[in-house]
């Protein structure tokens, strides 16, 4: 068995030394090869492309926060070689999707031990992939905010949510998916393959990460009056159940923003500008990615199969 560690040295602020450290014990007792890489944020792809085609790993495991774990991502999709994730950001919202343990030598395990599932990517314009959440409005604002702040983490978070709460305003737009026309106005929508943001917060209890579906998630209203109910139903994923929010089921949408008007779009946790139109194509099992062999989603399974959607 030969991994490859992709480990990104900022991600979640997190130092990585100890870990890097145990490695060579890991590799011994658990019998597998390995190499490293390390990302600097420039060129990454290129480099790990050309790596990953002369290496050939089994399992390309990224050691850091969503955007490492996208970066390996595109990288490995329509390949046979698997994904794997050792949580390092601040959020990891793709490992928590997955239930892969916070516990680095569990993480470990699962890429060993562990099984493959196929999971769907989301094509955005055509160019950009997203294997958890994107969105355009509230969040992404946000996320564009915490990319220019020196604060990371959770703390972080909270700041740009109460900031960018303040001037959130609403969008108008049309949404035609592969089955019918919408016109809306909203605060936020989101493109989810997913189900939990990385704060947690459910926003999709629907999503299943291998159903050839994404789900449309849209946030009507973001009032100081309605906050706590927001914040509420957001944490317990009854936000779908309110006046507050809707779930759209597709394999494919087109969204357009009226008069011409251009907004910050967001997919897994990266800034890819500010657009104003959005097309988002599923592109169903094309990357494998290593998860426990028990899952530990009992709960949220339960709530999935009460929900009812178009
Ligand atoms: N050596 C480096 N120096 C500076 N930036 C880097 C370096 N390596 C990667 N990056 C940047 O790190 C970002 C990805 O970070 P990642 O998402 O993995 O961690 P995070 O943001 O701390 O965690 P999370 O996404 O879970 O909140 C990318 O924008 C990438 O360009």
């Amino acid at each position: 068995m030969k991994l490859l560690f992709v480990v990104n040295p900022i991600s979640g602020d997190n130092d990585k030394k100890g870990f890097l450290d145990s490695l060579e014990g890991f590799a011994y007792r658990y019998i597998f090869e390995y190499d490293l890489f390390l990302t600097t944020g420039n060129h990454d792809k290129k480099q790990l492309n050309r790596l990953v085609n002369r290496e050939k790993p089994d399992i390309v495991v990224a050691v850091g926060g969503d955007g490492t774990v996208l970066l390996v991502a595109e990288v490995v999709m329509h390949t046979n070689i698997r994904l794997g994730i050792i949580p390092y950001g601040s959020a990891n919202g793709m490992a928590a999707e997955l239930n892969i343990p916070n516990h680095k030598e569990e993480a470990l395990k699962v890429l060993l031990q562990g099984k493959s599932v196929a999971i769907d990517n989301l094509k955005i314009n055509q160019t950009h992939n997203c294997i958890h959440i994107g969105d355009i409005g509230f969040n992404a604002r946000m996320v564009k905010r915490f990319e220019t702040d020196r604060m990371r983490g959770f703390k972080g978070y909270a700041k740009q949510f109460f900031k960018e709460f303040s001037l959130s305003k609403k969008i108008k737009v049309d949404i035609q998916t592969e089955k019918k026309r919408y016109t809306k106005s909203a605060h936020m929508i989101a493109f989810a393959n997913a189900r939990r943001y990385g704060t947690k917060a459910l926003l999709n209890p629907i999503g299943k990460l291998d159903d050839g579906y994404f789900e449309l998630c849209i946030l009507k209203d973001l009032s100081v009056r309605v906050l706590f109910l927001i914040l509420l139903s957001w944490f317990t994923g009854s936000m779908y159940k309110t006046r507050f929010a809707e779930i759209i089921r597709c394999k494919k949408a087109r969204i357009q923003l009226h008069k011409n008007k251009r907004m910050t779009v967001q997919v897994d946790g990266e800034v890819i500008g500010d657009k104003n139109t959005i097309s988002i194509d599923v592109e169903p099992s094309c990357l494998h990615v290593m998860v426990p062999k028990e899952p530990s989603g009992k709960f949220l399974d339960l709530l999935v199969a009460e929900v009812e959607y178009e």
